[in-house]
């Protein structure tokens, strides 16, 4: 891959006894849209803490953009070009639209965790930086609304707005379409085509296939911590592996014990 933005090598974690992550390797190209899928409790979810820094790797490298990210803390990682959405949103529901929009800003700074509501809100240059950025994905109608008065899929849309404060390169994106009712999962898949079309490279780990083949050029798969699959989203629909981590499908001539 010429122009890789996040590349894995080797990565394995282990929780006590159990072996949660074995020996993946992929890289994410820069620019692409790219899903990471597998059956429940794949490690999915444990792979994007690696990759976001909730914890080390106990094998394996992690690089964005060429740069190993052993020993790098996840506020570094921020501001190295790195965010992350949540698949449970984690808004402020009493703040504002806007307000949460700003707090964006300082999670680049690593100080999100620090900020006490209010009382250290910023000032007016990151309030009109949010104010654009609604305004450029068409949420110009909200910014003064109270974040636990709105639907499910405009939340959803203002938890991606509010990673993109951090002005990432790199965009992890953990189950966005889940919860979604059918139109507000078609309307998420355009707005993050769009955040696409703006230069931010996505990875997406999402159960819902076909928001993944709508979205996605480029799927990988895992199956018990291990890579099974990394290719087109066209080729995954045809891959015996694939078909059989998900559906139980036995190869043609394979035996029991294979
Ligand atoms: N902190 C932990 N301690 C022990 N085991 C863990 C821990 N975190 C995850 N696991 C186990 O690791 C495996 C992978 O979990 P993970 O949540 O990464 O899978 P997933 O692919 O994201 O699943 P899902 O699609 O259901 O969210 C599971 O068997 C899970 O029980």
């Amino acid at each position: 891959m010429p122009d890789p933005i996040l590349e894995l090598d080797g990565v394995g974690k282990h929780f006590g006894g159990v072996v949660v992550l074995q020996d993946v390797s992929f890289h994410v190209a820069r620019g692409a849209r790219h899903a990471l899928i597998g059956p429940n409790g794949a490690g999915k979810t444990t792979l994007f803490n690696v990759i976001s820094g909730v914890f080390p790797p106990d094998e394996g490298t992690v690089k964005l953009n060429g740069r190993d990210l052993a020993g790098v803390p996840s506020r570094r990682r921020i501001a190295m070009g790195m965010a992350r959405s949540f698949q449970n949103i984690r808004l402020m529901p009493h703040l504002s639209v806007v307000e949460n929009v700003m707090l964006g800003q300082h999670a680049r700074q690593g100080l999100l965790g620090q900020l006490k509501p209010v009382g250290l809100l910023p000032q007016a240059r990151e309030r009109r930086a949010a104010l654009d950025l609604l305004d450029a994905f068409g949420l110009d109608a909200y910014p003064g609304q109270v974040v636990a008065n709105l639907p499910y899929g405009i939340r959803k849309k203002i938890e991606v707005v509010r990673a993109l404060m951090a002005e990432p390169e790199l965009l992890l994106l953990d189950e966005p379409a889940a919860g979604l009712n059918p139109t507000e999962t078609a309307a998420l898949r355009d707005f993050l085509m769009e955040v696409s079309a703006r230069g931010v490279t996505l990875l997406v780990v999402e159960h819902d296939m076909p928001f993944v083949n709508s979205l996605c050029e480029h799927v990988t798969v895992m199956n018990f911590g291990r890579l099974i699959y990394d290719g087109t989203a066209a080729g995954v629909r045809e891959d015996e592996a694939v078909l059989e981590a998900y559906l139980g499908h036995r190869r043609k001539g394979a035996t029991n014990a294979a």
